[in-house]
């Protein structure tokens, strides 16, 4: 967990200094304050990204002198990220400076987001579903991140190959080798997520629901788990469309209430209380791989929840894990015991203030 965070020209905060309780904390104000913006420096500071943008220059203050610093101490070290324009990120770690991204994380922390675009895991594109499959597991394998840039970069090469009105074949292929052998790393992480999430999934939901409801959670790798031979069995088409059809890129979370598809058939209530779980079931898949809970940044989402869904989802938050919460109104908070004693910060303007 964070014990501190200072920011320097980061987003709205020309700087920022806190001190956080083990419990956590709230972050109070109107919109457009700031509020999220302290949530991102943490996510900066504990996985090196942002949830917002993968641009580290929107992230710098306008007007500031050009980069940003994020620093504190979490999980008893001191970590530091620094950013400027044509310069190599600095990272360090109780003063160590560290080489890569990749030895900066190796012993960072683990983070829960948790925000109102998640309310739309359900019913929105394959794109967010990937994506919450891929922030689980980049944190618990270090291969997993190093697989999706590579795997990445590849695709984007090929579909700009692809386009050329006489495709050059040889440099396709030497990318499709880069694609297979990064898909050897991905594709069985995410399975094995997807089993660990499947049940915790299912239980979370009858939690939130209050009863039953038959949850599937199942992952469908596009075009099947080989994909040496699904490559060849698409090589036509994806040469008539001119873009790469079959690969990770284009695997699927797919999720079932009561055996129906749960973007299509399940009621609104449904989709939510099955996001919420999905995002509940991370923080746990997390904790039982690494034997210590995540921290849960958790972005503004009290406020578009219905009491009874908040109150299951305060309940199902583990009470010994450390929380950052935002909000723009303080009512559901009093009416929460377990809460009282998180520290409580105004917002206001691109400051923050020590409240009560
Ligand atoms: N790079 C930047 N430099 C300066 N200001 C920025 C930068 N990026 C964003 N902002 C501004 O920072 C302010 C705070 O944004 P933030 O999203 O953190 O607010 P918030 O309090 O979480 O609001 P909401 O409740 O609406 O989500 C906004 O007014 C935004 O325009």
């Amino acid at each position: 967990m964070l014990r501190s965070l200072r920011v320097v020209d980061f987003r709205c905060f020309p700087g920022l200094g806190l001190e956080v309780p083990d419990s956590g904390a709230v972050f109070t104000g109107r919109n457009a304050q700031g509020k999220t913006s302290v949530l991102e420096a943490v996510c900066l500071l504990v996985r090196l990204q942002s949830p917002r943008t993968s641009r580290m220059a929107t992230l710098a203050r306008v007007g500031g002198a050009g980069g940003f610093g994020v620093a504190g101490e979490a999980w008893g070290a001191e970590r530091r990220v620094d950013w400027a324009p044509r310069r190599p990120m600095g990272y360090r770690s109780d003063g160590e400076e560290r080489s890569t991204q990749g030895a900066y994380l190796e012993d960072g922390g683990l983070l829960v987001w948790m925000g109102n675009e998640d309310l739309d895991l359900v019913r929105g594109g394959g794109e967010l579903r990937r994506r919450y499959l891929d922030f689980i597991g980049m944190q618990v394998e270090p291969a997993y991140r190093r697989a999706l840039g590579r795997y990445r970069r590849a695709v984007k090469a090929k579909n700009f190959l692809l386009k050329d009105a006489r495709p050059r074949e040889a440099e396709i292929r030497s990318y499709e080798s880069v694609m297979i052998e990064s898909a050897a790393v991905l594709r069985p992480v995410r399975s094995d997520l997807v089993a660990r999430l499947a049940p915790e999934v299912a239980r979370y939901q009858s939690s939130i629901a209050g009863h039953e409801e038959g949850i599937e959670v199942v992952y469908e790798p596009a075009g099947g788990m080989d994909l040496g031979v699904a490559i060849e069995q698409a090589a036509e088409r994806e040469r008539k469309q001119r873009r790469t059809l079959v690969g990770p890129h284009r695997d699927e979370l797919v999720l079932k209430i009561n055996g129906l598809a749960a973007d299509s058939f399940a009621s609104e209530g449904q989709q939510r209380t099955l996001a919420l779980a999905l995002k509940l079931a991370q923080g746990q898949v997390l904790a039982d791989r690494r034997g210590t809970q995540p921290v849960w940044l958790i972005d503004d989402i009290f406020g578009e929840l219905d009491v009874g869904r908040r109150n299951a989802v305060l309940r199902a938050l583990p009470p010994n894990a450390q929380k950052w919460i935002t909000t723009t109104h303080l009512d559901w908070l009093e009416a929460s015991p377990e809460f009282q004693e998180l520290a409580r910060f105004a917002v206001k303007a691109g400051t923050v203030a020590a409240e009560g």
